[in-house]
């Protein structure tokens, strides 16, 4: 029998996306839902459930997921830390895919991103990331923008919130500080996604860069994270598990 996947958030730029993405995959579309609709019955008529909403809905499917005991692919950027623990709870009872970018690419970008920084040391080398997003975007930093802070904090034994982040430098800052890490969101026209993690050091820089072109690889990301998922355990996962880097 093939996996029923719901889709929360069917009508947006990725549940569309999404909902191809399942047929090519050979699973079975459960059903999807939007800001109106019946999410208890998605959840009860799906073995899994694929979300790209916002963050006060993934919150709410993070709770109807274990309840229903519904594996969860979470896509949704913005949440709070509140909100992230929700989903930590969730993924007590269920497997809980919860990705700030599903592309194999992006993943691999994280993997660079920890090493470099395990390298080159904070006093010499300050991380600034820079992203670009479509117009539409309403939350920043991007989660990837989020998530590469994190991989460069924990490439120095930290976390982000130990290092600190550095956004929105405007009018007389003085000089940059060591060690913080520095984010700047871009926001204009159909940009897919765009993001460049640099390291700058007096002597040289190092940059990194990953550009999507098509939303589409988020998708198939994602329906890849569902077959996987279903077979998996209850915990916390992302993207390097499910390509087997974890
Ligand atoms: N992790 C990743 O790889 C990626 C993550 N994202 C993230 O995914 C999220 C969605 O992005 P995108 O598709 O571009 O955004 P859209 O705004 O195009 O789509 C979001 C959809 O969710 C719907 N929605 C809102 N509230 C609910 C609800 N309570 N129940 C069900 N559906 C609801 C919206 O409906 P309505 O229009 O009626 O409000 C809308 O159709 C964002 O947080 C984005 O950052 C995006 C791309 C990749
Ligand atoms: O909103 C988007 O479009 C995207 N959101 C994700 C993020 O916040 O990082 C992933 C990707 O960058 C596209």
């Amino acid at each position: 029998m093939t996996l029923r996947i719901g889709i929360a958030g069917i009508s947006g730029r990725m549940g569309r996306l999404l909902s191809e993405e399942v047929a090519a995959a050979g699973a079975t579309l459960a059903g999807g839902t939007g800001r109106n609709d019946d999410a208890e019955a998605l959840f009860a008529g799906s073995d899994a459930v694929i979300d790209f909403t916002n963050a006060a809905t993934a919150e709410a499917h993070a709770a109807l997921a274990a309840r229903h005991g519904r594996p969860l692919i979470l896509g949704s950027s913005g949440l709070s830390s509140t909100q992230e623990a929700a989903v930590a709870e969730a993924a007590r009872s269920v497997p809980v895919v919860y990705a700030a970018n599903f592309s194999p690419g992006v993943a691999l970008l994280f993997a660079m991103a920890e090493r470099m920084a395990a390298v080159l040391p904070p006093e010499q080398y300050d991380a600034e990331i820079v992203e670009m997003h479509h117009r539409q975007k309403v939350d920043a930093p991007s989660g990837t923008a989020i998530g590469l802070g994190r991989a460069v904090a924990r490439g120095r034994g930290r976390t982000l919130e130990e290092v600190g982040m550095e956004s929105g430098r405007d009018g007389h800052t003085g000089p940059r500080a060591t060690g913080p890490i520095g984010f700047a969101a871009l926001r204009g026209g159909q940009v897919v996604g765009e993001h460049t993690l640099l390291f700058a050091a007096g002597s040289e820089h190092i940059a990194l860069t990953h550009r999507s072109f098509d939303r589409r690889v988020y998708a198939t990301g994602a329906v890849r994270a569902a077959l996987w998922a279903a077979k998996q355990p209850p915990g916390l996962y992302d993207m390097k598990h499910v390509l087997g880097m974890g």
